[in-house]
């Protein structure tokens, strides 16, 4: 068997509940901003952004995948994907999701759970022409999830498309595909995990108790929660 024994003590500042924000926003953009301080500081958190994101198939199996957190205001956290794909036909189906950032080198992870919701056109838009020519005819290129015979055929599909929308370097050079879109979590919680010694962590997690963004203050309790 594989030795997996090796151990490291989790010796963070763990979390200050004290300081808590009665709402989850100022938290959660208060970690990341630290997080990709310390990236930039000490290059030891790559990809901030890097989202674990959590769908349940017709089955009831889940799937787990990773994306990036390309879209946070104060109704959620969100991504942009292919809307065919394993995750975007699960989310068609059944919009229950979970997900976490994870920053590993800090001790620090936040956990959303809620339901997903698509994002407007105008935002996919925005987002979409904001991309890199590269990754938008890869957005073309790619039927995600669905199985491909040869790396080969990937690329000459690649091909075509970039002959098609060749790279005059404006951002409507290439149309956004028709299904191609983003989700937003629509949070029930979010949970501030804190890594502390022995194992002996901190777990303080905003609980929705009416409507309202992640910012409105009598829409959240918070609770702790055994490690
Ligand atoms: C760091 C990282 C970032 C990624 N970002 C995205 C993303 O933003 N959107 C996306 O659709 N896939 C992204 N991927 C690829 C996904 O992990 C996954 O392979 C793909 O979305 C297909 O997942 P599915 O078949 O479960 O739908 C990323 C992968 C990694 C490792």
């Amino acid at each position: 068997m594989t030795d997996l024994s090796a151990r490291q003590d989790y010796d963070g500042d763990g979390i200050d509940e004290a300081a808590l924000p009665p709402a989850p926003w100022s938290a959660l953009t208060g970690w990341l901003a630290d997080a990709r301080q310390r990236e930039a500081d000490r290059g030891d958190v790559p990809e901030p952004e890097a989202l674990s994101v959590a769908t349940i198939d017709e089955t009831g199996q889940p799937h787990v995948r990773t994306v990036l957190m390309r879209y946070l205001d104060t109704d959620g956290p969100g991504f942009y994907t292919n809307l065919e794909s394993r995750k975007g036909l699960d989310l068609q189906r059944n919009p229950a999701v979970a997900a976490s950032l994870t920053w590993q080198s800090m001790y620090r992870a936040i956990r959303f759970v809620g339901h997903a919701v698509p994002l407007p056109e105008d935002v996919v838009t925005g987002y979409f022409t904001s991309r890199p020519w590269g990754s938008r005819i890869s957005a073309w290129t790619s039927l995600q999830s669905r199985p491909v015979k040869t790396r080969e055929e990937l690329e000459a599909t690649y091909e075509t498309y970039a002959a098609r929308w060749p790279d005059h370097g404006r951002t409507d050079d290439v149309p956004v595909p028709p299904f191609w879109g983003g989700y937003r979590i629509d949070c029930h919680e979010v949970e501030l995990w804190g890594g502390r010694r022995n194992r002996l962590h901190d777990r303080l997690v905003y609980v929705r108790a009416g409507e309202g963004g992640l910012d409105t203050e009598g829409t959240w309790t918070i609770e702790r929660r055994q490690p």
